[in-house]
């Protein structure tokens, strides 16, 4: 089942085409992560498929037009792990996982939010204010908000910014299996290995356009690691699957 479509879409910020004619489907059960470079348009593609960014061309989820949906009927098909990770009121963070889950009342919200955190190993931080906590930790507690939801389609965008190494990799395994069991996940990243290591698609953005689509390495060619990114990379076999490591193009 396709969950979120779009069709030739166009958006513009200030002035300036930031998404231009963009395609782009979400099945059931695909983690697809979106890769490009600073200003490629990977936040404005999410904000479009949300519908926070208005946008010209058609959009749907789960086959309706995005613009003919409730704020509530939005809710329940999308969840949105924005890049902003600041948070406005010291809440701790159980309460504030649980927010992920705001059709669930009291006990049963917070249990979910409490799963939430476990989920990315922050259990241990369910009673601290968000306030009162590192950068790093506080990004798992907005993970975790954003795991606590019922959501077919996650779209979260750089959910690895800030975090340990074996973190990012437990976030992606985590996204990985929440694409699973009916939903999908949509990611951006700026890591090309961590994406390859674990995406089953990769969308390649530059200047607002579409130019790959596809499984890592086919997404990743040397093509497009040297024309979009200025890199050149070398796939080998790694402890767990095969590994994609890159360099600038023209030697560090
Ligand atoms: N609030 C804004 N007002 C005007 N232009 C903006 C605004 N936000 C982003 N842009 C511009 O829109 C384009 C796409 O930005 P966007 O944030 O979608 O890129 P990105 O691929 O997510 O970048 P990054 O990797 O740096 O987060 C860029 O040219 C950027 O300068």
């Amino acid at each position: 089942m396709t969950l979120l479509a779009l069709d030739k879409v166009f958006a513009e910020l200030a002035g300036r085409r930031v998404l231009d004619g963009v395609d782009l489907d979400i099945a059931t059960g695909e983690f697809v992560c979106v890769c490009g470079p600073n200003g490629a348009g990977k936040t404005s593609l999410l904000r479009a498929a949300l519908g926070l960014l208005p946008a010209e061309g058609r959009i749907t989820v789960a086959d309706r037009d995005l613009r003919e949906m409730s704020p509530r009927q939005l809710a329940e098909r999308l969840a949105y792990l924005p890049q902003e990770r600041r948070l406005a009121w010291n809440v701790p963070a159980v309460e504030l996982a649980a927010l992920g889950a705001p059709f669930l009342s009291g006990e049963a919200g917070l249990a979910r939010g409490r799963a939430a955190l476990d989920l990315v190993e922050a259990g241990h931080l369910a009673d601290r204010g968000v306030a009162e906590m590192s950068g790093g930790e506080r990004a798992r507690v907005v993970i975790a908000r954003a795991l606590a939801t019922d959501a077919d389609l996650l779209l979260a965008d750089e959910p690895v910014a800030g975090l340990d190494p074996d973190v990012q990799h437990l976030v992606m395994r985590r996204l990985r299996e929440r694409a699973g069991g009916g939903r999908a996940v949509v990611a951006t990243l700026h890591d090309l290995s961590l994406a390859a290591r674990h995406a089953d698609r990769i969308v390649v953005l530059a200047n607002g356009r579409k130019v790959a689509d596809g499984a890592p390495p086919q997404a990743l060619s040397a093509d497009v690691l040297r024309a979009v990114f200025g890199l050149s990379g070398v796939w080998f076999e790694g402890v767990s699957g095969p590994v994609l490591a890159v360099e600038p193009a023209q030697g560090v």
